[in-house]
């Protein structure tokens, strides 16, 4: 991406950040990324939000959104909207050919919805089987796994075995239960899967997500899947920190192929049709469904590991916008890939609000040519640098080194 204010560069304490190439005034705008890369709503929301803009209907004093799209016949799997515009922004945007309609957005949605109903019922999908010892059961050392485990061909092997166990479990339509928070991982994966996998068909897609804007590289589209792979993949950390996320993960991605295993084949490309037309024998020879190449996509585990090792420590809370940040309420969370190149520091010099479905960041006070912009991830306006600590421990796996953080810790080195 070409950024006109700041460079990309390594820092000695905390991968790669952005430094000012010239002086930029308070209130200047430095980065508006107009779209996630991946977005998910929380499943409690998702009548409450906008699908497009993140709208929340409780701050216009409405319970709901009654704008719908993409049910499927048997009633499952809509998204809801905050005015029709919004809907057909969606409708334009899943289109993968012009004119070629969303039916295979549909299909997935309701599919996905339907996993979730049938796995909240005990006794039907999700539910063991207990003839023969489940595939899963290779997986179930996962369980018992600690922080010293953890290497990287320990974690490689257990994904090789995933991709064997998913693969079981599609051809004996077995599912396993997830927790809320998993689907709504799931869905958050799904959502960069299906991108990929759409850029991969179609190489305009998306054709909405990049504004116009007057100055170079200021304002920045989702990206691509490139660049989603460019940013730092925190898998080993997180999953030495908190290893069961490992089996979670990996949970989340047998349920994503199962998903893909159920979808029909209906739904074809432009390129290629059902029918051959004028009853002619020919069919076409180019034709590809979105749900094979959502198969092909998700045989291997690659690409949802991928996404997964980039969501925790890349992505931003959609919160409500009726207060800021620290009050009010998060909706749920998006890739927004060239905002994930800021690090944090306690006293930030960038503040990021959110617009619409976009992220604005714009500069809190002068900064000078070299100086490193920060925003801040965690509540700065907190004394304490131990509670800071704790905090930026807690949720994001590293010790701050920012000059605020050092400086205040010297003191209290100094005063023991
Ligand atoms: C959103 S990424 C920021 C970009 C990242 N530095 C990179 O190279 O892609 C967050 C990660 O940057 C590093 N980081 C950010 N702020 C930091 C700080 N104040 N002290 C130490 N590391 C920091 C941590 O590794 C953190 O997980």
């Amino acid at each position: 991406m070409a950024v006109s204010l700041y460079h990309i560069l390594p820092t000695p304490y905390g991968g790669r950040s952005a430094f000012a190439r010239e002086e930029i005034p308070e209130g200047t705008p430095v980065l508006f990324c107009s779209a996630p890369y991946a977005t998910v709503i929380f499943w409690k929301f998702r009548r409450e939000v906008c699908a497009t803009c993140f709208a929340y209907a409780f701050e216009s004093g409405k319970s709901k959104w009654s704008v719908k799209l993409g049910e499927d016949s048997k009633g499952a799997g809509g998204a809801w909207f905050c005015s029709e515009a919004c809907r057909d922004v969606c409708v334009q945007e899943n289109e993968l050919f012009e004119g070629q309609g969303i039916g295979w957005w549909t299909e997935m949605n309701g599919v996905f919805e339907r996993l979730m109903t049938q796995m909240a019922k005990p006794g039907k999908q999700g539910q063991k089987p207990s003839t023969k010892i489940a595939p899963a059961a290779r997986l179930a050392y996962l369980d018992d796994i600690t922080a010293a485990d953890v290497t990287p061909e320990f974690v490689d092997q257990a994904w090789m075995v995933a991709e064997d166990v998913s693969l079981e479990e599609c051809r004996n339509g077995w599912v396993e239960v997830l927790t809320e928070f998993e689907m709504d991982t799931a869905r958050f994966v799904l959502d960069g899967i299906v991108r990929k996998v759409a850029e991969d068909v179609s190489p305009l897609f998306p054709a909405l997500d990049h504004l116009p804007s007057g100055r170079d590289g200021y304002c920045a589209g989702a990206g691509r899947w490139s660049d989603m792979l460019e940013l730092q993949d925190n898998e080993l950390p997180l999953v030495a920190s908190k290893p069961y996320i490992l089996a979670s993960r990996i949970r989340i991605y047998r349920f994503l192929r199962h998903l893909a295993t159920s979808l029909s084949s209906q739904h074809r490309s432009r390129s290629g049709t059902s029918t051959p037309r004028g009853g002619s024998e020919s069919a076409p020879l180019v034709s590809f469904t979105f749900a094979d190449k959502l198969r092909d996509c998700l045989s291997s585990s690659m690409e949802a590991r991928a996404i997964m090792a980039r969501d925790h420590g890349n992505v931003f809370g959609i919160w409500d916008m009726a207060t800021d940040d620290e009050g009010s309420e998060m909706l749920g969370w998006g890739a927004y890939i060239f905002g994930s190149y800021f690090n944090h520091d306690c006293s930030p010099n960038l503040k990021k609000v959110r617009d619409k479905r976009g992220i604005q960041f714009y500069a809190l006070r002068d900064i000078r040519v070299g100086e490193e912009l920060c925003i801040s991830y965690v509540d700065e306006t907190c004394p304490s640098v131990v509670d800071r600590a704790k905090q930026l421990g807690a949720d994001w796996f590293f010790d701050c080194q920012c000059a605020r953080c050092v400086k205040e810790l010297e003191v209290i080195a100094a005063a023991a």
